[in-house]
């Protein structure tokens, strides 16, 4: 995926519309409900590569709503579309029919200039390998989303510290991306990605290069932000990861195949057997 945080200089704001109230704790957190504010509705989006020999069919007509508060595990087969899917609800490309309603913005619509401003400002991206700058602090990683606004006043800076401290990093607000664990780093990234009041945090694989005693950590940290009214998207392959989500969106040969709830039952017990992975391994580590 493009890495837009290694610009060299911060894009111009361009207009779009006005931004919608981010949540923070609220019962839509719970239960998301039809009635519920939208952070994104998906409809009929279909996303087609032009080759020269052939046409491919990335997306074919795919339709869902995510409520504010709602956390969505996407998954799906080796090209079945979820990083297609992925690029369009990060604003890094556009479907070739159909819509994506940013509040009340459509993706489908906006200029280059405009995608790049709302991809900024409004969607907070987690990846794998966390893109981290390797010559920025704790602080100043966090800060890169408000860097490309141009702001970077002591009221910025604050926030960052306030998130690092949220994310359990207050005692490391001054060290390199070299100098912190994995788990560390991803809690850089998913500080980050809450810098900007998101409409929601948009992570790829966020646990795909995590122990399992550290994917339990981040897993944790992801049902606290839920539980603080924050939405999350994420695509994974490991059907623990998806279970510990709201909702779990399977995608088949570039369609919807199943979009269903996950009970507090198989949560529980997602949770529960990572803690005991997590157990194991750090019982085992204890004992070498
Ligand atoms: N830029 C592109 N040009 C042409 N075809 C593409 C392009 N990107 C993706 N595709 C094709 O679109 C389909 C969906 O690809 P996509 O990468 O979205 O799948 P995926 O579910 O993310 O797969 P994986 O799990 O392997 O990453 C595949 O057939 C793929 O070959």
């Amino acid at each position: 995926m493009k890495n837009f945080l290694l610009h060299s200089n911060p894009p111009a704001p361009v207009p779009i519309s006005p931004d919608v109230p981010i949540p923070t704790a609220s019962p839509a957190a719970e239960k998301p409900t039809s009635t519920a504010k939208l952070a994104t509705r998906i409809d009929a989006l279909t996303k087609e590569y032009v080759l020269k020999s052939e046409t491919v069919r990335a997306l074919r007509g795919v339709s869902f709503d995510v409520p504010q508060g709602d956390y969505v595990a996407i998954m799906g087969p080796s090209g079945s579309g979820k990083s297609t899917l992925l690029n369009m609800l990060g604003c890094l490309d556009q479907p070739t029919s159909g819509s994506l309603m940013l509040g009340k913005d459509n993706i489908s619509l906006m200029t280059d200039d405009q995608l790049a401003d709302i991809r900024s400002r409004r969607i907070g991206f987690v990846f794998q390998s966390y893109n981290l700058i390797q010559q920025l602090t704790v602080v100043e990683n966090i800060q890169v989303p408000l860097y490309y606004q141009g702001l970077l006043g002591p009221k910025e800076y604050a926030r960052a510290v306030d998130l690092a401290e949220r994310v359990g990093l207050a005692d490391r607000l001054d060290h390199r991306p070299n100098q912190l664990s994995g788990g560390q780093q991803q809690r850089v990234a998913i500080a980050r990605s809450l810098v900007n009041d998101p409409y929601f945090i948009l992570a790829d694989e966020p646990t795909g290069n995590l122990d399992s005693v550290t994917t339990d950590e981040i897993l944790a940290l992801f049902d606290q932000l839920n539980g603080e009214g924050r939405t999350i998207i994420l695509v994974t392959h490991e059907d623990d990861v998806a279970e510990r989500a709201r909702r779990i969106i399977r995608l088949k040969d570039g369609m919807l195949h199943s979009d269903e709830p996950v009970s507090d039952e198989q949560r529980q017990s997602a949770r529960e057997l990572q803690a005991a992975a997590a157990l194991a391994v750090k019982n085992k580590q204890g004992l070498s």
